[in-house]
């Protein structure tokens, strides 16, 4: 790409443009390097530090040099670190904006969105930093005391994905880094200039030389730095966001180190809407959901269900409404849907789409790409069970409609999938609200809304959606080792 009209040229701040990965406080170049692409020309940003096994397994021993000193630290003073990361991410949102639409592709205002999202993690957790509390337990041996401490667990290793380049990882690391644990990041192949970016600015925040390291590599060296962060003995937690068939594979390659695991993995999300629910609601709530970053979301909704009494009337609206969305670069004031990440994306929404009209349902508005990467926002109607797109997470701006007639046709279909993260319902009846919040599979529910995450709140699933909670006073335990310590004789 020309670097004058690159979108990155515009950065306020050009030294954020960091293309070498980080160990141990240094910038490593490496002996090769990938490409990074905008997704919403295909034209090539920059080049980046192409590394593997042999620089991975360095991380992990400056991270292990590094922990002994950061865990002494106190945790007001590990406090004060991660909040001068927050506020310095937060004073170049617009910068790290305008890197992660341009690696990414989400529309600029989103992606503005994205990294105070992902920086509130920052400032959460060095709160929770300093309410790592133990425990003085009552003991029934009067010549006893029994006391339980909590302890950093290690190196922690952080694999993300390019669908929230910075928000996945402030999730994992900044809890890590509040508990007291190095942390070795590993983001996607597609983005990773978001990733170092945030890095740069944990430098100048002043993180010590190899608390926080981040190794780049393409798609075919992350599988080698994943078997080398998933055999080291010293990595002790390994936190993974992305496909529940990679999350398989870095669960089995971590057995035989009995490493502690954190998995937030696909969603398939239902989307239910009763009779008695204020439509003009649900509408705004499945835009939210199911349109927010074009569908590439793991709690978007993928299947809407809609019982019979308002089907009509809602899917009626939803139409009408998604017709009115903007697709384009994400650089382009007013749009609100971007690309999709790569071709493999757009053919998979491509193929849901052809399957879901081949078995009977009807294209309300969209139903095909625009050109190169951009899908129109599509609702289907008449969807059924037997459609790819009822079974499998489109990851794309397709909205199926399915009907249904009682509360519990409802629940049981939006049970009928082996994943449970996130569930969303709009319904106006108090006891129906109680019902159907409890009798979803799923590890959290939006009621009467289509936006759920945030910082302060437990995220994360059931079933094969994955283990562990992120954010919320939850977050930091993932990072923590629970300690018993009994103190006998203490009358002698
Ligand atoms: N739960 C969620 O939030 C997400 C779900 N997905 C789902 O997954 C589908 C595929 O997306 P994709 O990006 O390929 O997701 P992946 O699960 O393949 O990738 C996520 C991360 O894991 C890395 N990775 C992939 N394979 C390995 C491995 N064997 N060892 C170590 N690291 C590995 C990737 O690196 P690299 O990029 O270098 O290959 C990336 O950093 C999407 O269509 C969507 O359905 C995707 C992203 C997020
Ligand atoms: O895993 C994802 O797809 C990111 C979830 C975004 C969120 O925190 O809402």
């Amino acid at each position: 790409m020309d670097p004058k009209t690159s979108p990155l040229a515009q950065l306020k701040d050009p030294s954020l443009l960091k293309t070498d990965a980080l160990i141990n406080g240094e910038w490593v170049g490496g002996a090769s390097r990938f490409d990074v692409d905008d997704p919403a020309t295909g034209a090539l940003l920059t080049h980046v530090a192409n590394l593997g096994a042999s620089e991975a397994d360095a991380a992990i021993t400056a991270a292990n040099a590094a922990w002994p000193a950061w865990r002494a630290k106190t945790a007001k003073e590990r406090s004060a670190i991660l909040m001068r990361w927050y506020h310095l991410l937060i004073q170049h949102a617009d910068d790290l904006a305008r890197i992660l639409t341009a690696e990414q592709g989400k529309p600029l205002a989103e992606a503005r969105g994205e990294i105070v999202y992902g920086a509130s993690f920052v400032e959460w957790f060095a709160e929770e930093a300093k309410r790592v509390r133990g425990e003085v337990v009552p003991t029934t041996d009067a010549s006893k005391r029994t006391v339980v401490i909590r302890q950093p667990v290690g190196v922690c290793a952080a694999i993300t994905p390019w669908n929230f380049p910075l928000a996945m990882i402030t999730r994992k690391v900044a809890p890590a880094l509040a508990a007291g644990c190095p942390v070795v990041i590993k983001p996607a192949e597609q983005t990773p200039l978001t990733a170092l970016a945030a890095a740069e600015l944990a430098q100048r925040a002043g993180m010590p030389a190899g608390v926080l390291n981040v190794i780049t590599g393409d798609s075919e060296q992350s599988i080698a730095i994943g078997q080398v962060l998933c055999a080291s003995d010293a990595v002790r937690h390994l936190s993974f966001t992305g496909s529940t068939e990679v999350g398989r594979i870095l669960m089995a390659q971590s057995a035989p180190t009995i490493k502690k695991l954190s998995l937030e993995l696909g969603g398939n999300a239902p989307f239910l809407v009763f009779d008695d629910a204020d439509l003009d609601s649900a509408v705004e709530g499945a835009i939210a959901s199911k349109y927010r970053n074009a569908g590439q979301t793991c709690v978007c909704a993928n299947r809407l269900y809609v019982q019979a009494g308002v089907y009509d009337a809602f899917v009626a609206k939803l139409a009408e409404k998604v017709g009115g969305l903007k697709v384009g670069n994400g650089f382009e004031p007013g749009v609100t849907q971007g690309p999709l990440i790569e071709d493999a994306a757009i053919e998979k929404v491509e193929r849901h789409v052809a399957d879901a009209v081949a078995k009977g349902a009807k294209v309300l508005v969209g139903g095909a790409r625009l050109h190169d990467r951009f899908f129109q926002p599509t609702v289907l109607s008449e969807a059924t069970g037997e459609m790819l797109c009822a079974r499998e997470e489109t990851f794309g701006p397709v909205a199926p409609v399915f009907r249904f007639t009682t509360e519990a046709e409802g629940i049981a279909m939006a049970n009928a999938t082996e994943f449970g993260l996130a569930s969303y319902f709009f319904s106006r009846d108090i006891g129906r609200i109680y019902r159907v919040a409890e009798g979803l599979e799923s590890g959290m529910v939006g009621i009467n809304t289509g936006l759920i995450s945030s910082a302060e709140v437990p995220f994360g699933g059931v079933k094969q959606s994955g283990l562990g909670r992120e954010g919320g006073h939850q977050g930091i335990d993932e990072y923590l080792e629970t300690k018993y310590l009994c103190l006998g004789d203490i009358n002698r």
